[in-house]
C-alpha cells in the first residue's frame, strides 16, 4: 500500500465548513498563522448531496481575508453553471465532481478558460481509473475518504487504494497533479493517507473544534504526518 511520493509537498488544507461562523475572518486567519497551505470552501446543494452550506458570497469574503489560495469544492449538480462565478467571486482551485460531471472534458475546460487551477473529485464508489485519459489536465484529484456532505465523519478505509491509485497513475505518467484526501482526517488517520501517497490534507472539524485552539489544532495534526514511506 505504501507508495514513494517525488516533488509535491504535504500541506494541511483546513475546510472552514466546521469554522465559528460568527467570526469566519478570525478563523482563515488563524489557520493561516498556523501554516495552512490553501484554504478549502465547501459548497454543497441539497441536490448533489443532502446539506445545503455555502455560495460564492462566503468565497468573496474569504478572498478578503486572506492570501492564501482557495479552494472551491463544488458538491453541486450542474457545476458547469457555477465556474465562472466561483472563479469571479475568488478561488484559486475549482474542484467539480466526476460524479455530476458528464461532460468532464468540457468543465476542464471552463475552469481553465477561467484562469483557475482544475480539481476533480471522487466520490468512495467512483473508480479512479475514470481519471485516466484526462489525467494530464487535472491540476488536483480529490479523493473523498467520506461520502460528501457533512463534517465529522469517519473516513471509509475501503478509500485508502485509490489514494495510492491514484498517485500512482501520476507518477508514471511523470506529471505534478496533487494528490488531496478529504473527509475523516485527523491525528490518527493522518499517517495512513500519507502513506499511501495523498500530499493534500482536508481537515474541518479536527481543525475547528472546541477543545483546542486552531493553532494548537494544526501542530497536532502537523506532528502526524510522517514520511510517504517510513
Ligand atoms: O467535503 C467535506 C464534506 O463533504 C468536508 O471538507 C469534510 O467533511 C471535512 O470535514 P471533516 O474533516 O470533519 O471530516
Amino acid at each position: 500500500m505504501e507508495h514513494t511520493m517525488i516533488g509535491n509537498q504535504i500541506g494541511l488544507v483546513p475546510s472552514i465548513l466546521s469554522a465559528d461562523f460568527t467570526r469566519l475572518g478570525e478563523q482563515v486567519r488563524e489557520a493561516e498563522a498556523a501554516g495552512a497551505q490553501r484554504i478549502q470552501i465547501d459548497v454543497m446543494d441539497g441536490h448533489f448531496v443532502p446539506n445545503i452550506t455555502m455560495g460564492p458570497l462566503v468565497v468573496e469574503a474569504v478572498r478578503r481575508c486572506t492570501k492564501l489560495p482557495l479552494e472551491a469544492h463544488l458538491m453541486i449538480t450542474n457545476p458547469q453553471d457555477y465556474i465562472e462565478t466561483f472563479a469571479q467571486a475568488g478561488a484559486d482551485v475549482i474542484i467539480v465532481h466526476y460524479e455530476v460531471s458528464p461532460h468532464l472534458h468540457r468543465n476542464i475546460q471552463k475552469i481553465k478558460a477561467a484562469g483557475k487551477q482544475v480539481g476533480v473529485a471522487l466520490n468512495p464508489s467512483t473508480p479512479v481509473f475514470m481519471l485516466q485519459d484526462l489525467i494530464s489536465l487535472i491540476d488536483l484529484v480529490l479523493i473523498m475518504t467520506i461520502n460528501p456532505g457533512f463534517g465529522g465523519q469517519e473516513l471509509i478505509p475501503e478509500t485508502l487504494p485509490k489514494i495510492t491509485q491514484a498517485r500512482q497513475l501520476v507518477t508514471q505518467r511523470g506529471l505534478s497533479c496533487d494528490i488531496e484526501v478529504d473527509g475523516g482526517i485527523n491525528a490518527a488517520t493522518i499517517p495512513q493517507v500519507v502513506r499511501a501517497g495523498a500530499n493534500l490534507l482536508v481537515a474541518g472539524s479536527a481543525v475547528y473544534n472546541e477543545k483546542e485552539t486552531v493553532a494548537q489544532a494544526m501542530n497536532r495534526l502537523r506532528e502526524a504526518i510522517v514520511p510517504a514511506r517510513s
